[in-house]
């Protein structure tokens, strides 16, 4: 049977060193995450970020990721940072994600939450995509938690990116019961926060290029 006609895109979110960036540039990773939210454990600062960006290879997005900070800080940090995208992990509404000129992604804690799709677009109706964390709404991101695989809104028809406590031992089977335009990981990959480890970077990749090989309809009834 042929393979679906699909790449799962891979977002490494919270580094802080450039070595991290320029391995995460060198497994074919879509884009890497650097944090300026001032509740993240892998935060940044502004003038950390330019190091971070020439680390990075060209066709890689360096995502800058925000959870409520003013406007003087966003734009600081995209000044410094220079990223090709936004992620918003806050209560920021639409007209502040776009205020910036960039394409935006909006991180929403689905845990515990029954948020459809069309309740995120008509929020949020300029986001490039969503990434869906497992944590509950309104915490950080970040935290490890799992998101239920029934939690995964049907109806959302932009690119969305599953999020939450996802490793190599378990992202084979997370694409496998939702099949999402990608995945995000901090946690999994890492030896302490912001402090990436090569080999489960590796490993992470290979797993999701594993399950990109499988035939769609593979599916598992729960991410676990
Ligand atoms: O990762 C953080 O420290 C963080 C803090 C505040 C807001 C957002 C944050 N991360 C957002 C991400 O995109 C993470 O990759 C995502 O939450 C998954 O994290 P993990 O469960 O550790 O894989």
């Amino acid at each position: 049977m042929s393979s679906p006609p699909f790449r799962t895109r891979i977002k490494f979110c919270g580094l802080t060193r450039p070595g991290d960036v320029r391995l995460a540039g060198e497994l074919g990773v879509d884009a890497v995450g650097v944090i300026f939210a001032a509740r993240s454990r892998r935060r940044v600062a502004p003038g950390q970020a330019e190091a971070l960006h020439a680390a990075l290879p060209p066709l890689v997005d360096l995502v800058a990721l925000f959870m409520d900070n003013d406007e003087r800080e966003v734009r600081a940090a995209i000044a410094q940072a220079r990223p090709t995208l936004l992620q918003f992990h806050g209560s920021e509404d639409d007209a502040f994600c776009r205020s910036f000129g960039l394409p935006y992604l909006k991180g929403v804690g689905m845990g515990g939450a029954a948020l459809d799709g069309r309740t995120l677009r008509a929020r949020w109706p300029h986001a490039a995509g969503f990434v869906l964390d497992g944590h509950a709404p309104g915490q950080a991101g970040g935290s490890g938690q799992r998101l239920d695989a029934a939690s995964v809104p049907a109806d959302l028809d932009v690119p969305w990116l599953l999020a939450g406590g996802l490793m190599p031992d378990n992202v084979g089977d997370a694409i496998r019961a939702v099949r999402p335009w990608g995945v995000d990981v901090a946690g999994g990959i890492e030896l302490a926060p912001g402090v990436k480890d090569g080999a489960l970077m590796r490993r992470f990749v290979e797993q999701v290029r594993a399950a990109d090989l499988e035939p769609a309809g593979t599916a598992m009834p729960a991410i676990g």
